[in-house]
């Protein structure tokens, strides 16, 4: 994709409509400089009127053609942010993992970016455009001679421009694919703060070792990018002086241009030095906006290429929320991750595991033992690489895993914590909200105000019970707590397991606890003990709660 086909596709009809104004005010340029070297002449003054009519027509048309582009523009940048935010939303997550969260941040900033400076001058360039074809055809009138020297001159000029422009490419691709690097560094600088700054010599060593050099190069491109430009620029001076010094010195020596001609000819060169300059900078411009759409572009492709048939944004109108269950089954699911080394190769399962309503079951086994991973494949975030899940006697087929998903609240070990209740509205929430906040002990720290939490700046605990809040706010059929109680005082963990959990239960969910607090394990249903991916334990299950005696759940008079 190009910055051209990037507006084509954002509107056609704008675009068409801005050139065409561009291409006129271009014309009318030309033509008035046409009108002020006829004026200058001895041929004959031309009508005033034409001259005004001529300004009128250039400067409007430009100022209309600007203000369409412009919209044109930022509507295209917009477009793309919000499609590859989209596809980001509807891409699999092992899929982004593998991808990397520094190489998405340096193509939503860094792409976005250099794009956005290119659509920039865009505006312009059909403006220009059009003035130095006009220009260059009454150059052509003038004199044909003239012109075919004038035509050699500049044709010599682009061939070496083209030829510096490749190398520049070049540069600019190499820097490119160095930015991702340094991304990945930003963030290991921001996320290991504390830990650089509390050993001077290890900060010392990731500057210079690490985002140091990574830097370096990428500056090392951009200043031969810089060079080449800087040559170009001079090299596009040097040809309209070389061509102006021809038709003042070499020209008349042979006495092939009368004087007029030879004015004539110096202005409209003089005067198609800024346009010329100004179609150069853009060339530059869009050199850097074409490497950036390609990266964006490889990545959109490679975000598309595994993109769920039923991305995690498709309108919930489609097709409703599961508001219950009967039984789920995890039936030989398996998940490995890839590595390099093929002797470190992690497997889960493969795993056999049911869930019902109203049971509280346990996932625990020492680190590494594949709980969360174990949890992303029951939650629909991986799908399993063999067996399946089966719902309600339905196997869950890749259509239906984004749709499956919305059976679950969840708090993983790594959360985030929105500021806003986004999507859960209902007129009772905040009054429902204010309840659970009092029972998390968080009333006096954080108020629910239309949907946004007063404060997000908490303890890692308290934040965990701020997403607890919202988990409960979901009232979904399943919940899935991921070490949740491992940042809690002694006395509210005691809250989770014994009044909290046990709340849920009663209100019919099935609970699924991935925990290390083996005090608490007598407290479930159901343990399922995990040891190098395999299910090595497992309690038998707990006779499912029938839904007629299912206790109206605490929490959740009225959904969302
Ligand atoms: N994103 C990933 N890419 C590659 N390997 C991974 C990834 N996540 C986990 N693993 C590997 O999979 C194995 C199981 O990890 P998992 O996080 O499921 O364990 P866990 O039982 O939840 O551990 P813990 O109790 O420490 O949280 C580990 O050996 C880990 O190295």
């Amino acid at each position: 994709m190009t910055v051209f086909t990037l507006l084509l596709r954002t509107s056609r009809k704008l675009f068409f409509v801005a050139v065409a104004l561009g291409l006129i005010s271009g014309f009318a340029n030309a033509r008035l400089i046409a009108l002020i070297n006829e004026a200058l002449g001895d041929a004959g003054s031309p009508s005033g009127v034409l001259f005004a009519g001529m300004v009128v027509a250039a400067v409007m048309t430009r100022v209309a053609s600007q203000m369409v582009l412009g919209r044109l523009n930022h509507g295209a940048l917009h477009h793309l942010r919000v499609e590859l935010s989209q596809q980001t939303l509807n891409t699999p997550l092992r899929k982004l993992e593998q991808l990397g969260e520094h190489r998405l941040m340096s193509a939503l900033k860094e792409d976005a970016f250099t794009i956005s400076q290119a659509l920039a001058l865009v505006p312009t360039m059909f403006v220009n455009g059009a003035l130095i074809v006009g220009c260059l055809t009454y150059l052509a009138w003038m004199s044909g001679r003239a012109f075919l020297a004038f035509a050699l001159g500049l044709g010599l000029g682009l061939a070496v421009l083209t030829v510096l422009q490749a190398r520049s490419r070049d540069s600019l691709m190499q820097a490119r694919g160095r930015i991702d690097q340094l991304f990945h560094h930003f963030r290991s600088l921001w996320t290991g703060m504390k830990e650089l700054k509390l050993h001077r010599r290890r900060g010392r060593a990731f500057i210079s070792q690490q985002l140091e050099p990574t830097a370096a190069f990428i500056r090392d491109r951009f200043v031969r990018t810089s060079d080449v430009n800087a040559v170009s620029a001079a090299l596009a001076s040097l040809l309209v002086f070389a061509i102006i010094g021809m038709l003042l010195f070499a020209f008349p020596a042979f006495g092939a241009l009368d004087r007029s001609t030879v004015v004539g000819y110096t202005l409209v060169v003089l005067y198609l030095q800024q346009p010329l300059d100004s179609m150069l900078s853009l060339t530059q411009a869009l050199l850097r906006a074409d490497v950036a759409l390609r990266n964006v572009g490889k990545m959109g492709l490679e975000l598309a290429e595994g993109a769920e048939p039923e991305g995690a944004t498709s309108t919930p109108a489609e097709r409703p929320e599961p508001r219950e269950f009967r039984r789920l089954e995890l039936v030989g699911v398996t998940h490995s991750y890839q590595r390099e080394n093929e002797d470190t190769r992690f497997t889960l399962g493969p795993i056999h595991l049911s869930l019902t309503p109203g049971e509280v079951v346990f996932i625990v086994g020492g680190n590494g033992s594949g709980k969360t991973t174990l949890a992303k494949l029951l939650t629909g975030l991986y799908a399993p690489e063999a067996g399946g899940i089966v719902l309600d006697g339905e196997p869950v087929t890749d259509a239906d895993r984004a749709h499956y998903r919305q059976l679950f609240s969840t708090v993983f070990a790594e959360f985030h914590l929105f500021e806003n209740l986004l999507g859960l509205t209902s007129p009772t929430l905040e009054a429902r909200a204010q309840g659970f906040l009092t029972r998390l002990r968080l009333d006096r720290k954080v108020r629910l105000e239309q949907g946004q939490l007063s404060n997000t700046s908490l303890s890692t605990g308290q934040r965990k019970r701020l997403a607890l809040l919202t988990a409960y706010l979901e009232d979904r059929p399943i919940y899935l707590f991921d070490e949740w109680a491992a940042d809690q005082d002694p006395v509210f963990k005691d809250v989770f397991y014994r009044e909290l959990l046990p709340d849920l239960k009663r209100a019919g969910k099935a609970v699924v606890v991935i925990s290390h607090d083996d005090r608490y394990f007598a407290t479930a249903d159901r343990l399922v003990r995990l040891e190098d991916g395999r299910i090595v334990e497992a309690a038998t299950e707990a006779p499912p709660v029938p839904l007629e005696q299912r206790a109206p759940p605490s929490f959740s008079q009225e959904r969302s």
